[in-house]
């Protein structure tokens, strides 16, 4: 009897735990390369000094943060799925996650004023959101560590307009990077803070998160261990179903079909480039998407890149955005693309993707670890997430489930919870007091944290933990271990010290892209691949990423490229070029002087200097002029943007109901994390409408960037004359119908112009920038303005236009406009060299990946990002962007986050070689005098930039960045270097 009564008192015991274990999930949020992915590795346990750009989702499972071994016993570890910061990510993916997660943090770049506004209006697109809706929020101000950031409380507040923010949300200041020995403990503090507001109103949190999960068709909660199984086992032999609900948006009937219904579970997502094969889709869902407009040619020889998720993403942010907002603009005219012969060939497209991939590729996915037991997560290996991609139906900001008024002003339910009741939750609580122990830190530096106990521990720790997906199972909720206290931190973090977050391998999904030409269907090329990678070392990954970090080290991949190709460069000029840019060109003869990343721009003068363009080699080049744009269209159809939460409805407390049925109505679809836009099917290339078509919708930043390795490769053609690019650029003013989307934008640039007649500051700067191009003129901008005051004409264009402030901020950069034009072309020029006969060798990627860096972003930012020369894009990228947000008729329909907003800067940098050139000096500066931030340059405002023409322009720096540049940034380090120091205008 008492051995009885003792084992049911035991087994009751551990019943109880098990009841009161509770899977937490955490969103990782934020713009692009404010410092997310650092954060979780810090949190993880595992800071490194250079991250990579994440180009998908990266899902990672830390420790819970216990006081005592009991407490690691009854949590669970906590998933964190740190996403993209990229735009389409932001607009497209991000919204897959809201309804799983428990509760979120947000990554600002804090030094990074220029991108405040556009901060701040992300985070109130993310609070805005109905499925995020009191769910506690950790704001980090990241980059403390360098010159400028913000390092005020209240003016982060203020800046975020976050002073009447509601919800339970905290503030920390911090850095998350390794910075000499220094561990900043606030952002664990942070998150410990975070967890514990979680499990306060724990059970609330997760019914929805259950709940959502139920709704859908595949209702599993995350890391659902069956769920997954069955998943994974339909993924590999049977194809994707289509979604059981479907928005189909204008442009992208035919596409939306072809979203697989695979879970989210079974679904890979997509993570770092370093798992993707350079044609890989990562493209697709490059900010740059915007600047589709691309070489159509380009893209379909090249680089046939789709995935039908992200397809179907656009589709469906498009539908809703149409509703709400101008968002979803290119995303339309992708699923065009993909369109009816997608749909027709899906399911065998499909499986023949399967098929013919190569072994290597399929054999991740197949072994992808999703029943790994926890002891397999401590494995060493590092997978990106398998996070599942839900429908996504509404872009952060037209999110249909935004009916909830802005959070700012909605009040939140009483937490039942003691910490709630205490006001622990409230930002305002801890905030003086975390804020004044962060100033002490910060003097004190280094301070002591658990890290400075415990490092070596808690680095052999980070990577126990990673599981690929950790068996969630939602279960009985019970009040937070952590007792009401906030001040439970220091305990925390002294437990954390020895037991330091445990990081985890990311599984990572991504999608390869086979780049057969041959086969017609989109699909086939395009397959979904889960890659595990195994991480044997954070030593070794931090070699890795160094190796890749360096800006020689991207040459070298593109070297690798270039090898493959079989093709040698076209002309003398553009080799040389190339020498020059790359570390690692053995073949070329010429010195390699600078590292492509670092100048980015290189290749548009060699452009220029180059008799013959590229793009008009293009034999879309006609198509292309007389293609009617059907951007516009979309564009048209795009509404302005909800600028600010006060248009948030009225407060609704029907989440669940909401919840319910917008999952019924969005199933966890998709699979992968990342999505990836453009796809191109040869077969399309048939149409040259279509071709314009798809060009336009999928020539995203990356894609684009793709292209151009492609088009390196393949391209036999000379690039343009500069006269010719230059005229084209004039065309465009000139009101020659070449497209559209250039008549748009000149109609924009126009409308731009006279509406800002008088504000020379702001939107004139547009206008200059416009007429320096034409001229050729490096003009600077007047548009760079400081911040906050924009003029009248920014509001035209939306928030952006607030940003342009930013730009002004780097005046510099324009008085240095021969050295960016220098290198900022690089990309482009050794684009068209490239010849695309040349198969992607997925090893190469591969081996990159190889590097457990986050590599995989690099590789594809490199390669794959580089957007193609080709004029069109260019005239279009401009253009057409600046339609968008210029347009008269839609004033503000220029979305903050549209993707033109990112052209590629090689595109309009080759087309609009005056512009660029105005351009190019902006970027010239930022790049060349990184030291402004410790070599940490901040972005420009370019995205938030001006919402008409100076945003494209400050887009066009950014995208260079992004779709060249940060395609091409290899490892943080190169990005660093890429990211123009706009701060330091401030
Ligand atoms: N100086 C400094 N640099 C940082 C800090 N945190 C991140 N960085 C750098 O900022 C760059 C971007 O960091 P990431 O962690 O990749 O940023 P992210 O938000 O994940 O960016 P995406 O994945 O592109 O969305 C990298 O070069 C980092 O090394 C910081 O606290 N201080
Ligand atoms: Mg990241």
């Amino acid at each position: 009897m008492g051995a009885a009564s003792c084992k049911n008192s035991k087994s009751s015991e551990q019943n109880q735990e098990n009841a009161n274990k509770k899977n937490i999930t955490i969103g990782v949020f934020g713009l692009d390369y404010a410092g997310k992915t650092s954060t979780v590795k810090a949190i993880e346990g595992s800071p490194i000094k250079h991250a990579i750009s994440t180009v998908s989702t990266n899902t990672s499972i830390v420790p819970y943060p216990v006081l005592t071994k009991r407490d690691e016993k009854s949590h669970e570890p906590i998933q964190i799925i740190d996403v993209s910061g990229r735009r389409q990510f932001r607009e497209h993916s991000w919204p897959d996650y809201y309804d799983k997660i428990h509760g979120l943090i947000f990554v600002l770049d804090a030094s990074e004023k220029k991108r405040i506004i556009e901060n701040k209006q992300t985070l109130e697109d993310l609070l805005g959101n109905d499925k995020l809706r009191d769910k506690p929020i950790l704001i980090l101000a990241n980059k403390q560590d360098l010159d400028g950031a913000i390092e005020d409380e209240k003016e982060i507040k203020r800046k975020l307009d976050i002073d009447q923010l509601k919800i339970k949300y905290k503030i920390e200041f911090c850095t998350a990077i390794k910075n000499n020995n220094k561990d900043d403990d606030s952002i664990r503090k942070g998150f410990s803070w975070l967890i514990r507001t979680i499990e306060a109103n724990y059970s609330a949190l997760n019914a929805r998160v259950v709940n959502n999960a139920k709704g859908s068709n595949r209702s599993k909660p995350i890391g659902s261990k069956n769920d997954r199984k069955s998943d994974d086992s339909n993924s590999e032999d049977e194809p994707p179903t289509p979604p059981k609900r479907m928005i189909i948006p204008p442009y992208s009937k035919a596409r939306t079909d072809f979203r697989p219904t695979n879970d989210s579970n079974k679904l890979p997502s997509i993570n770092h480039a370093k798992n993707i094969p350079k044609p890989s889709s990562r493209d697709t869902h490059s900010e740059d998407d915007n600047d589709d407009d691309v070489n159509y040619n380009a893209r379909v020889r090249a680089r046939p890149v789709i995935s039908p998720v992200d397809n179907d993403d656009y589709s469906y942010n498009r539908s809703s955005n149409q509703a709400n907002t101008t968002k979803s603009n290119t995303l339309t005219k992708k699923k065009k693309v993909i369109g009816p012969a997608s749909n027709a060939n899906k399911d065998t497209s499909y499986k023949k993707s399967n098929d013919n991939e190569p072994k290597s590729y399929r054999v991740p996915y197949e072994s992808l670890p999703e029943d790994d037991s926890w002891s397999s997560m401590k494995k060493t290996s590092k997978t990106n997430d398998t996070l599942p991609n839900l429908y996504s139906k509404s872009s952060i900001t037209n999110d249909a489930t935004k009916k909830y008024p802005s959070p700012l002003l909605r009040d939140i339910k009483p937490n039942s919870s003691s910490l709630t009741s205490k006001g622990s939750n409230y930002s305002d609580n801890d905030d003086d007091d975390s804020f004044s122990k962060r100033d002490k830190s910060k003097s004190t530096f280094p301070p002591k944290t658990r890290y400075d106990d415990d490092d070596d521990s808690y680095k052999k720790f980070s990577s126990s933990y990673s599981k690929n997906k950790p068996p969630f199972t939602p279960k009985k909720t019970t009040l937070g271990v952590y007792g009401a206290d906030d001040d439970d931190d220091d305990k925390l973090n002294n437990k954390t010290n020895h037991r330091p977050f445990g990081s985890t391998p990311t599984k990572k999904l991504f999608k390869h892209d086979e780049e057969d030409e041959e086969g017609s269907d989109p699909f086939k090329k395009t397959s979904l691949k889960l890659t595990k990678t195994v991480d044997s070392d954070d030593d070794d990954k931090k070699k890795t990423s160094k190796s890749y970090l360096s800006s020689s080290d991207r040459l070298n991949f593109d070297n690798d490229y270039r090898r493959t190709t079989s093709k040698p460069p076209i002309s003398p000029a553009i080799t040389t070029k190339r020498s020059k840019d790359d570390d690692d060109d053995d073949d070329s003869p010429l010195p390699k002087p600078l590292s492509r990343s670092r100048f980015p721009n290189d290749n548009y003068l060699s452009t220029l200097s180059k008799p013959t363009n590229r793009l008009i080699a293009d034999d879309d080049d006609d198509s292309y002029k007389k293609s009617p744009s059907p951007y516009s269209a979309s564009k048209s159809l795009s509404t302005p943007k909800k600028p600010t939460s006060s248009t948030y409805g009225a407060d609704n407390d029907d989440d669940d109901g909401k919840y319910n049925t917008k999952n019924t109505h969005r199933p966890f679809a998709t699979t992968s994390t990342t999505k990836k836009l453009g796809r191109f099917d040869e077969e399309d290339e048939e149409d040259d409408d279509d071709k314009k078509k798809i060009t336009k919708s999928y020539l995203s930043s990356s894609d684009r960037s793709n292209l151009d390795n492609d088009y390196r490769r393949t391209t036999t053609k000379p690039p343009l004359s500069p006269a010719t690019t230059t005229k084209r650029s004039k065309d465009n003013d000139d009101d020659s119908p070449p497209s559209k989307s250039l008549n748009r934008s000149l109609s924009t640039y126009k409308s731009a112009t006279t509406t800002k007649k008088g504000d020379d500051d702001d939107d004139d700067d547009d206008d200059d920038d416009y007429k320096s191009k034409s001229n050729s003129k490096p003009k600077v901008p007047l548009r760079f303005n400081d911040d906050d005051d924009l003029p009248s004409s920014s509001s035209k264009f939306g928030t952006r236009s607030k940003y342009d402030d930013d730009d002004d901020d780097n005046p510099s950069s324009f008085s240095k406009p021969t050295i960016r034009s220098k290198y900022g072309s690089d990309n482009r020029s050794s684009s068209p060299l490239r010849s695309t006969s040349i198969s992607r060798k997925p090893d190469d990627k591969a081996s990159l990946s190889s590097s457990k860096v986050n590599t995989r972003s690099n590789f594809e930012d490199d390669d794959d990002d580089r957007p193609p020369i080709s004029s069109k894009s260019f005239n279009r990228s401009k253009h057409d962007d600046d339609n968008k947000s210029s347009s008269p008729l839609n004033p503000k329909s220029h979305s903050k986050f549209d993707d033109d907003d990112y052209p590629s800067l090689s595109s309009k940098l080759a087309t609009q070689s005056p512009r660029l050139t105005a351009r190019s000096k902006f970027t010239d500066d930022d790049y060349t005098s990184p030291s402004k931030k410790n070599s940490f340059p901040s972005r420009d405002d370019d995205y938030s930039g001006k919402g008409g023409l100076r945003s494209r322009i400050g887009n066009d720096d950014f995208d260079s960045n992004k779709g060249g540049f940060n395609s091409a940034r290899v490892g943080s380090a190169a990005t660093q270097r890429f990211r123009p120091n706009m701060n330091d205008d401030d």
